[in-house]
């Protein structure tokens, strides 16, 4: 098995981290034959729109990743009931708390798939355990608050996220709370639902999968820093790709758009569904140059280097190789 460490990343923001690279082969290898498997009909559901996930990617890459993912769970939950028993919260009612994976990356690099798939099969691992997943859109401040703070154009940045709110949520599921509701973002509206909700009810294991949950504490005036979201993750993954190949699946994807989500009435970008490829590349180009770009380099990709497992895609979306941290 090819297990050398990775050599610091200078080049591209990422601090030099206590990874192993293993090539899709070698990690391919690490698969046990276990009956963790998802059928095609459920694979296409999960695909999102251009992702070529295939069966063989889920052999060779998302069943040894669960597998992983499983063991950190029972390791986390034996510790939780051994440091329970010690200090006798047991007495107290305390029960386990959800085991909470944090999923990160660009846009349009593909975390949706990554997030669907694992929530799929570590629901069919061994337990059975109870999977929910949440994507972090829904705690964007809705487009008119964000107009009112002039961050209509800043849409992923980190300050266009109630992060105090997104905080609290998995603060609550990981404390037990028994109902924990999230707001609703549409891509189709491209806004936050009005009064609707999803409720979270007290899952074995929460997913929860957005650009910036990687995000390190925010500095306060007086210099000090407080909790952030992923200080309450016991795994997390990094979904990454040269950001020349996120753009073309970005651009690839707001083509198709076009004859999908934008044909919808209430589809924010209807306008766009008319447009000949031309246009509309030039249109999905510069909303990635204003917005998507400058926040992939300034915000998502510096964090990285504190992902539990970085999945490194090639041009063809096809996942190259995997950084799994050490220590
Ligand atoms: N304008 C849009 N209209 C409809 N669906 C969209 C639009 N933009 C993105 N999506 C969908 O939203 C989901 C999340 O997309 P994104 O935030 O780019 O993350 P990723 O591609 O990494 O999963 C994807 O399933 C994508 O197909
Ligand atoms: C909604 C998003 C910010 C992603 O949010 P996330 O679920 O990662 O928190 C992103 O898909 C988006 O819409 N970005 C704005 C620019 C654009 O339309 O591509």
């Amino acid at each position: 098995m090819d297990l050398t460490p990775i050599p610091p990343a200078d080049d591209d923001n990422t601090e030099a981290g206590p990874y192993i690279e293993l090539s899709r082969a070698a990690f391919a290898d690490l698969a046990e034959r276990t009956d963790i498997d998802i059928d095609e009909e459920a694979l296409e559901r999960i695909r999102g729109l251009g992702d070529p996930t295939s069966q063989r990617d889920v052999v060779e890459i998302y069943r040894p990743l669960t597998q992983l993912i499983h063991l950190y769970c029972m390791h986390t939950g034996a510790l939780f009931e051994a440091s329970d028993a010690f200090l006798r919260l047991g007495d107290h009612g305390m029960r386990r708390t959800p085991f909470v994976i944090g999923i990160a990356g660009s846009v349009a690099v593909g975390k949706s798939t990554v997030a669907r798939l694992l929530k799929e099969l570590l629901a069919r691992s061994p337990r059975r355990p109870e999977v929910e997943l949440i994507t972090t859109d829904g705690f964007l401040y809705p487009n008119s608050v964000l107009e009112e703070k002039g961050l209509l154009e800043r849409k992923g940045f980190p300050e266009s996220y109630d992060r105090k709110a997104l905080l609290q949520f998995v603060v609550d599921v990981k404390s037990g709370v028994p109902e924990v509701a999230a707001p609703v973002y549409s891509h189709i509206s491209y806004d936050i639902v009005p009064d609707e909700k999803v409720v979270v009810r007290h899952p074995d294991i929460l997913i929860v999968e957005g650009l910036n949950v990687l995000q390190p504490p925010r500095l306060r005036s007086n210099n000090t820093t407080g909790l952030t979201l992923s200080d309450f993750f016991d795994f997390s993954v990094y979904v990454d790709a040269r950001e020349d190949d996120i753009i073309d699946w970005y651009l690839s994807r707001f083509l198709a758009l076009r004859r999908t989500a934008f044909t919808d009435p209430d589809s924010y970008f209807t306008e766009y569904a008319a447009l000949p490829d031309d246009q509309a590349v030039a249109v999905a180009r510069e909303i990635w140059d204003q917005i998507n770009g400058p926040n992939l380099r300034h915000n998502v990709l510096p964090t990285r280097g504190r992902a539990t497992a970085i999945l490194h895609k090639g041009h063809d979306h096809e996942i190259e190789s995997i950084w799994i941290r050490k220590i």
